[in-house]
């Protein structure tokens, strides 16, 4: 006798209760039985290009065609019988999320000795930045541009600083298109350089761990960028089918020469933080033992300056660069516009996303 409604309904609790997450291929598995047994046979429309889980989804239950839904119950309640006894002798415990100040869910901003601090607060996906960490860093900034403190630090939770551009950032396209999403990206990106560009106080990143992307490009417009020997700072842009930002096309050569700026932004070396030091773009790199007592101590005692002092300082120092950056700006995001809807950066996407898909 096949597997009762009772019995089907009982095992779809029980995948909810599994220690164990059993992966992608048993969960588009668990996906295609159990629409199979509920629904029967896939009729909806195949999902988009870019709509890539969907269409996994899609995929797993269309590939089951006619089966009976008496038979795609039972295989769903067999199937989940055999995760059970596999999950009950191991389990995972996920790591509890870090504590969060209010109003922010990709942050933690923490404010003392006169310094405000912005940690980047996504460990589990390398600290990498989604449209979310986009607004609120933009908010930060401007908060801690008004409060009373005297620097302002960036920082990573976990052991990366940054993996940098979400790349789920170019799934969930809206009903405008792939065109909309991208006119949209291109609206923040500037948005959010524009930020650095103008932010009036010294800011300071404590690059913990490694470095990618739009993490490392902006760090041409820091004040002091500190680095553990364990960060690492690349930019793998051409990989991606992409371009350079974060006023880097700009910054870089400035600050390490045409050569070596080159490079990084065309041929995506990674640099460690010796090199990077070495090159102009860290200003000091510390023993990763020691790395967050020896950076504290030394930006506790910044903080003390007097703060219109800094201030000044760095308006003088940075000020007749503005309206110049604003333009880059303006300009590499117009060019990675254009960008992302291209094969090449479509194409590499897909790749990272499809190796990396959680059904
Ligand atoms: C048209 C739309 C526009 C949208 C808006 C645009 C806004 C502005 C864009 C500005 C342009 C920016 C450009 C860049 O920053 S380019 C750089 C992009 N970053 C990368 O290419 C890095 C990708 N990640 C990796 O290569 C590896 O994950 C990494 C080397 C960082 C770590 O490898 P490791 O093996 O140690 O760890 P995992 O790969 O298992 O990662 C752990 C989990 O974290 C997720 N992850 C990591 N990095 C990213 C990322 N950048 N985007 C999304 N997700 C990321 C990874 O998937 C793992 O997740 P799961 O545990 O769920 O599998």
């Amino acid at each position: 006798m096949g597997a009762s409604q009772k019995d089907f309904e009982s095992a779809v609790n029980q995948v909810k209760l599994l220690k164990k997450d059993p992966g992608n291929e048993v969960k588009l598995k668990l996906y295609a039985l159990y629409k199979q047994a509920t629904e029967g046979p896939c009729n909806t429309p195949k999902p988009g290009l870019f709509d890539l889980i969907n269409k996994a989804k899609w995929d797993a239950w269309n590939a089951l065609g006619d089966l009976p839904k008496e038979t795609a119950r039972q295989n769903y309640v067999d199937l989940v019988s055999g995760l059970r006894s596999s999950s009950d002798s191991s389990s995972q415990v996920k790591p509890e999320a870090d504590k969060k100040q209010a109003g922010y869910e990709t942050l933690v901003i923490t404010s003392e000795d006169h310094i405000t601090k912005i940690m980047l607060n996504r460990p589990a996906k390398k600290n990498a930045l989604n449209t979310q960490m986009y607004q609120e860093i933009m908010l930060a900034l401007e908060a801690a541009s008004k409060d009373d403190s005297t620097i302002t630090v960036f920082t990573g939770s976990g052991d990366y600083y940054s993996s940098g551009n979400d790349l789920t950032n170019f799934t969930d396209i809206p009903p405008g298109g792939v065109e909309e999403k991208a006119k949209n990206g291109a609206i923040l990106l500037r948005d959010f350089v524009d930020c650095f560009i103008d932010f009036p106080k010294p800011l300071v990143a404590v690059v913990n761990g490694p470095a990618v992307g739009i993490s490392v490009t902006v760090l041409g417009l820091f004040d002091l960028v500190y680095a553990s020997d364990r960060a690492t700072f690349h930019t793998p842009f051409s990989h991606l089918g992409q371009t350079p930002e974060g006023c880097s096309s700009y910054t870089f050569p400035k600050i390490m020469g045409l050569a070596k700026a080159v490079e990084m932004l065309i041929f995506g070396k990674k640099l460690t933080a010796g090199e990077a030091y070495a090159q102009g773009l860290v200003t000091e790199v510390f023993p990763d033992s020691t790395f967050e007592k020896e950076v504290w101590t030394r930006l506790k005692a910044y903080s003390k300056l007097p703060r219109n002092a800094m201030r000044i300082s760095k308006q003088i120092i940075r000020n007749h660069e503005k309206e110049k950056l604003h333009a880059i700006n303006a300009e590499e995001s117009s060019i990675l516009q254009e960008r992302w809807l291209s094969d090449e950066c479509v194409n590499a996407v897909m790749n990272f996303l499809s190796q990396k898909a959680k059904l």
